[in-house]
């Protein structure tokens, strides 16, 4: 288990930092191999970071952004992170970003998986950079504890990049990224902000298994960089 924790005194400063740290990595990557891939996560917790990327100067004409996870929900819906991406981070100086959509007309995010592995294949890979959030419940993009679906988006040996995702806990279906797919990624992280996400992450390290606190498995299988604000 390799988990680097960056610690800021507010989670402006941690902005900052964040969106400095990620332009940089996306430039190594457009320099050295002509595009970038960003991997974001939707909730709360990285609205503040979407802006200020938006408004951060970089060859955006160059970097494919999709999310860790979709809410099967049409766009413009409350819950939709296409939704959220596009309207605060494809936005000002990034909106010549490639946006790659996970979301498509099926009814059912079972019949939406070959399409959403279809498109995350265009992307290079692996991704540049990949940013992780975290539910209280342990859960990571939408592998959640409590979904009958959590071992098949843990199997490292599934060969799939995305599932359908039916959490019990939380609204929605959803289509996940798998735990193979997310650990594709150059450099890794965990945004969280709170003294209890923080807490449950250490308790979860020490004591959870990876069915029961889905983040662990990441944690466990490359190096993370947390960053985190009170
Ligand atoms: O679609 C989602 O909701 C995210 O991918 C999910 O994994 C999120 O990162 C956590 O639920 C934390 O969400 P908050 O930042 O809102 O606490």
């Amino acid at each position: 288990m390799a988990l680097t924790t960056l610690s800021f005194e507010t989670p402006d400063a941690l902005t900052d930092a964040f969106a400095q740290d990620l332009v940089s990595i996306l430039k190594t990557g457009i320099k050295t191999r002509g595009r970038a891939s960003l991997i974001v996560s939707g909730g709360r917790t990285p609205l503040a970071l979407f802006k200020q990327l938006s408004e951060t100067e970089l060859e955006w004409d160059k970097v494919d952004v999709t999310l860790a996870d979709e809410r099967w929900v049409e766009e413009g819906h409350e819950a939709s992170n296409t939704s959220l991406v596009k309207n605060n981070l494809i936005q000002n100086k990034a909106a010549a970003a490639r946006f790659i959509e996970l979301k498509s007309d099926a009814d059912d995010a079972n019949e939406g998986v070959n399409a959403a592995e279809s498109n995350l294949a265009s992307m290079s890979q692996p991704f540049d950079a990949l940013i992780l959030g975290m539910g209280e419940d342990g859960h990571t993009a939408s592998l959640f504890p409590c979904s009958e679906q959590v071992l098949d988006g843990l199997d490292m040996s599934s060969g799939r990049t995305c599932i359908a995702v039916q959490p019990t806990t939380a609204p929605h279906q959803r289509i996940s990224l798998t735990l193979p797919a997310l650990l594709n990624s150059r450099n890794i992280f965990l945004h969280l902000t709170g003294e209890k996400k923080k807490q449950v992450l250490l308790d979860a390290i020490d004591n959870a298994t990876e069915a029961q606190k889905p983040i662990t498995a990441v944690v466990n299988r490359a190096p993370v960089t947390l960053m985190w604000a009170p």
